[in-house]
């Protein structure tokens, strides 16, 4: 699929990578609805992006994703304005080890119910037009992060999910692909939250431990994400891809044995 013409939604749209990658979908000649809990900074993203891409290209909706009503009003809204939905990118995200059922909640439970009411509007055995669905993690989800422990519990559940979830809709032949990127650190205001107590909890204490790892592993730029998702939009044979993206060795792809395989 080519992202020209086509309508894509992204969650957690106002910063960091969501902004990444929504300046490269309009790049690529999208139209998308921008997702996210911050409309102060969601409107000053759209003010920003319409001077560049003009306003008719972007539709901001205040939502927080944990929120059922207001997630399916997102997608209905989005609908309603765009007339279709082609391209779900499930990229909101928390780190706080303190609240940590927030964690679970954004991270995981949103990015499934995301998930489905994508499929819902997508899935041609709905009557939908197909699609394709990219869901955030981490590389904390192939990886421990001991001083992270639910958001990478969090970010392992969006890897089984996403890769479940793609098995069902290559046997159930739903015209929809779902994929997930797993970034390494990545230079967003994210990563403020090790700094802080209220986020870290009893990990706080680790702070330094955790900035030690990212000047070891160093920090991408949120563009490379935003690159990263391109490339599973266009690369039609991507299906329960798990994309991986470090400085070291740039965009790849975690490889399963056959074992590890859904036999479909
Ligand atoms: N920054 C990093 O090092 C990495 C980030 N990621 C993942 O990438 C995704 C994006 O993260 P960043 O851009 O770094 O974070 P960020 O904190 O810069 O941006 C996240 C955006 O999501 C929004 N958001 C948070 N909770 C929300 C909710 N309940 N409802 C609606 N919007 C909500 C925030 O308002 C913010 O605009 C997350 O899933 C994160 O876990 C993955 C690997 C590395
Ligand atoms: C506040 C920051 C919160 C989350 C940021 C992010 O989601 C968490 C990342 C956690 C661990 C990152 C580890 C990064 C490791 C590396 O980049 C290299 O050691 C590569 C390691 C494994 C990749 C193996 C491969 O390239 O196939």
């Amino acid at each position: 699929m080519y992202a020209n013409g086509k309508v894509a939604l992204v969650t957690g749209a106002a910063q960091g990578i969501g902004r990444a990658m929504v300046e490269e979908l309009l790049n690529k000649g999208a139209a998308l609805a921008m997702v996210d809990q911050n409309r102060i900074a969601g409107e000053q993203c759209k003010a920003s992006l319409d001077e560049k891409f003009g306003s008719n290209r972007t539709l901001f909706i205040q939502c927080d994703v944990t929120d059922q009503e207001q997630l399916r009003d997102a997608f209905q809204r989005t609908v309603k304005h765009f007339g279709r939905l082609d391209i779900l990118v499930n990229n909101a995200g928390v780190n706080n080890e303190k609240d940590w059922e927030k964690t679970i909640e954004v991270n995981l439970i949103s990015v499934i119910r995301g998930t489905y009411i994508g499929l819902e509007l997508m899935n041609k055995k709905n009557g939908g037009q197909g699609g394709v669905i990219i869901n955030i993690s981490s590389l904390a989800g192939l990886t421990p992060a001991a001083y992270q422990p639910v958001y990478s519990a969090s970010k392992h559940g969006v890897i089984g999910f996403t890769r479940s979830i793609a098995a069902m809709a290559s046997i159930g032949n739903y015209g929809v692909r779902v994929n997930t990127v797993c970034p390494a650190f990545v230079d967003t205001p994210l990563l403020e939250s090790i700094d802080k107590e209220e986020n870290m909890g009893e990990y706080f204490q680790y702070k330094d431990n955790i900035k030690d790892m990212m000047k070891l592993f160093g920090i991408l730029d949120p563009s490379l994400i935003a690159q990263g998702l391109v490339r599973l939009i266009e690369d039609e044979t991507a299906n329960g891809a798990v994309m991986k993206i470090t400085t070291s060795r740039g965009i790849h792809f975690e490889e399963f044995s056959a074992q590890q395989r859904t036999k479909v």
